[in-house]
C-alpha cells in the first residue's frame, strides 16, 4: 500500500517516520510521502485560500492547487484495484469506523487530501470524482481546524490492519471477535497486587473456557453502561426482549 498526504502543514506528518507506519515502511509493506500543496501555487505569496462566494467567516481553499496536485499524485491505474483513492477528511464526511477502516485496508494507494481554513472549493471533491475513487470521512461530530489529525487517524487505524504488520496478528482476531459490536474487555498484567488493587482471581485460574466467559461478560456490560447504542434490543414473538450486540 502506498500512502500519500497532501497539506499546507507537512510538519503535521513528522510523526509517521517514528511510529508503526515507520516500521511498516522499513520492512517495506508501506510507501509513503507527504506533499505541501503550496508546492502547486505559482504566485509570490504562494496563496492556496481566498474569500468565500455567498459571504461567510473565513476562507476558502483555492481549486487551482489541489487540482494540479492530483494531477502528479493520482494514479490513473488500469483496473480499479491500481486506482488512487482520495480520502477527503471533513466534518462533512461519513463516520469513520472499524469497518471504514477495514475497507481502506483494502485499497493499493490512499491520497489524505487535508484542508484547513473553512474547508476546500467544492469543485474539488466533484472533479476528484472523475478522476479517482473519492471518500468524504469525518473523525466524529466535533470541529478540528483542519483535516491532518484525523488523516493520522484513519492511516493508523488502516495500516494495523495490513497483513505482516502487527508482530502479534492474533491481537487483531481478538479484536475482531471483541468487536463483534461489543467494547474490548479490562487487561490486566503484573504485578498481582499494586496500590490495593487485585487482579481479578478468574485471570490467574488458568482455565480458559472460564475466562473467556468472564472477558464476555465484562465486554456486554461495559458496552450496556457505556454505549448502549450498540446493543440493538429485538423481541421474541411473545414480546420477550432480546438484548445482544450488533
Ligand atoms: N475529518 C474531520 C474533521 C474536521 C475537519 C476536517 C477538515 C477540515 C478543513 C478545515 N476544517 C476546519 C473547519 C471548521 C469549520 C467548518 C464549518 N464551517 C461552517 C460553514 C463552512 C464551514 C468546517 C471546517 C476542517 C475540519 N473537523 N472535525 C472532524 N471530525
Amino acid at each position: 500500500m502506498r500512502l500519500d498526504y497532501l497539506t499546507i502543514f507537512p510538519g503535521f506528518f513528522a510523526p509517521l517516520e517514528l511510529s508503526l507506519p515507520g516500521k511498516a515502511a522499513d520492512k517495506g509493506l508501506l510507501a509513503f510521502g507527504v506533499h505541501d500543496l503550496r508546492t502547486w501555487t505559482h504566485d509570490r505569496h504562494r496563496t492556496v485560500d481566498d474569500t468565500p462566494y455567498g459571504g461567510g467567516a473565513g476562507m476558502v481553499m483555492r481549486p487551482e492547487p489541489w487540482g494540479e496536485a492530483f494531477d502528479e499524485l493520482v494514479r490513473a491505474g488500469s483496473t480499479g484495484a491500481e486506482r488512487t483513492t482520495i480520502v477527503f477528511t471533513t466534518p462533512s464526511g461519513e463516520p469513520f469506523d472499524q469497518r471504514l477502516a477495514e475497507e481502506l485496508a483494502t485499497r493499493e494507494h490512499l491520497l489524505f487530501a487535508c484542508g484547513r481554513y473553512e474547508g476546500i472549493d467544492q469543485r474539488v471533491i466533484d472533479h476528484a470524482r472523475g478522476v479517482a475513487e473519492v471518500r468524504e470521512v469525518s473523525l466524529g461530530d466535533y470541529v478540528l481546524n483542519g483535516g491532518e489529525v484525523a488523516a493520522l487517524a484513519i492511516t493508523e487505524a488502516v495500516v494495523r490492519l495490513l497483513p505482516g504488520f502487527m508482530g502479534n496478528a492474533a491481537s487483531l482476531v481478538e479484536e475482531s471477535h471483541a468487536a463483534g459490536g461489543l467494547l474490548e474487555y479490562p487487561v490486566y498484567t503484573k504485578p498481582p497486587q499494586w496500590r490495593g488493587h487485585e487482579v481479578p482471581a478468574v485471570l490467574r485460574s488458568g482455565d480458559h473456557g472460564r475466562i473467556a466467559a468472564w472477558r464476555h461478560d465484562q465486554a456486554v456490560r461495559r458496552t450496556a453502561e457505556r454505549r448502549p447504542d450498540l446493543l440493538t434490543p429485538s423481541v421474541l414473538d411473545d414480546g420477550t426482549p432480546i438484548v445482544r450486540a450488533t
